[in-house]
């Protein structure tokens, strides 16, 4: 057994998300950083944008990254674990260039890299690497030192993730009216994306229909599914459904939707739904307008009792799990063979990208993967 407090080699953690607007001023800036050069619809935009209005402008997201940037100093304080965190994002301040280079001048050189999303996808992990590989080029343009960065394996199936959200669910569940309760379906609900990105996710052995994307999901709907059944002695029924599509109707993107799950349920006879957001690891724009606001409306209009159940955001046990994941990578880096957490039927997943791993469509450098350019 390795120390459980030695972070060497690294010298800091990076929490890189996706960043939201923090008022009405910042919304059209916002979504013009999140669909540079991806052709979204100018309507899907303004649809976009008024979502944000709705809640004054502000997306959760960032108040929700701040919370999990306290729980992972606790914990790391509590656990005598000296490496300090800091925070930058893709499409909004603190932007991770800026993050980066306060690093590198503060004299960081080995840089751990958790991101908010915990599946593979293009959108999910290689858009995150390729913007690592653009800050990385921005510093060394500036003539500044390099950090290495390496990324986090992907946590879907940690326990410290799938536990707060089987705690949820049970949650949801007993809030719901008893008389519908036993009878509930369980609605396990991620991002929609384009079919082809879906099929390319992963590594190559898992390309093919749905590819690691889908199968990921699937993991951990079962392992949230099983968990409840053992819990309460009822066996829901459950599916794995899509959210938050956007980009051209002709392309196909991963379905059934939500809401027209939610009907296809109601139609069925089935008399309660609990919605879980096993795709999102906050509370964010995602999940409070395309579940809480506009599927929740839908449930309401078809007279559909539903319940949307808790994202992981700042437990504690996602903390402690981050601190696993970090603590177990340093001691890959060392040479040191460690336990490698993970539940359910995948095992855990790479700490490398291998080449060709969720691919761009058009291809762009890629920062902590097996074709950085950078060392
Ligand atoms: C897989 C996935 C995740 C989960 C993994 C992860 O968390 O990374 C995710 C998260 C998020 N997506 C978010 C917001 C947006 N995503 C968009 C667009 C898109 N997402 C996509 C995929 C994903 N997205 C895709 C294939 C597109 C279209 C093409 C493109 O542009 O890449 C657009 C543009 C307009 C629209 O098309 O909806 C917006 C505004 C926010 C912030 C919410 C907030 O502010 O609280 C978060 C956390
Ligand atoms: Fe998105």
């Amino acid at each position: 057994m390795s120390d459980q407090r030695d972070p060497a080699p690294y010298d800091a953690l990076l929490l890189l998300s996706f960043g939201g607007p923090e008022g009405p001023d910042d919304v059209v800036p916002f979504l013009e950083n999140v669909t540079r050069g991806r052709g979204i619809p100018k309507e899907r935009l303004k649809e976009v944008g008024q979502h944000y209005f709705l809640f004054g402008g502000v997306s959760p997201i960032n108040d929700q990254n701040r919370a999990l940037l306290d729980a992972l100093r606790k914990d790391f304080a509590q656990a005598g674990l000296d490496l300090p965190v800091h925070w930058g994002n893709r499409n909004w301040a603190p932007y991770l260039t800026d993050t980066l280079r306060e690093m590198v001048t503060d004299g960081r050189r080995h840089i751990a890299v958790l991101t908010t999303s915990a599946y593979a996808s293009y959108s999910g992990c290689r858009q995150y690497r390729e913007n690592l590989a653009d800050a990385l080029s921005e510093l060394e343009a500036e003539g500044l030192p390099l950090p290495k960065v390496d990324k986090l394996r992907h946590y879907f199936n940690h326990p410290g993730f799938i536990e707060p959200m089987v705690e949820g669910v049970l949650k949801s569940l007993a809030e719901l009216d008893e008389s519908v309760r036993a009878g509930a379906h369980l609605a396990f609900t991620t991002h929609s994306i384009p079919d082809s990105a879906a099929d390319s996710s992963g590594p190559a052995e898992d390309h093919g229909a749905g590819g690691a994307y889908v199968k990921q999901h699937l993991d951990v709907a079962r392992l949230i599914a099983d968990a409840v059944h053992r819990e309460t002695g009822v066996e829901h029924p459950w599916e794995l459904v899509y959210q938050s599509r956007s980009g051209a109707p002709h392309i196909p993107w991963l379905e059934p939707d939500i809401c027209d799950h939610l009907e296809t349920l109601h139609a069925a006879g089935v008399p309660a739904v609990v919605m879980v957001p096993i795709g999102f690891v906050s509370d964010h724009m995602e999940v409070l307008y395309d579940l809480d606001t506009e599927a929740t409306a839908k449930a309401a209009e078809l007279g559909l009792p539903v319940r949307r159940s808790a994202t992981v955001g700042a437990d504690p046990r996602f903390a402690r799990a981050v601190r696993d994941l970090v603590l177990e990578r340093a001691a890959t880096e060392r040479g040191t063979v460690v336990e490698r957490c993970a539940l359910g039927s995948l095992g855990p997943s790479h700490d490398l990208c291998p080449i060709g791993c969720c691919p761009a469509r058009t291809e762009r450098p890629a920062a902590a993967g097996a074709d950085s350019p950078y060392a």
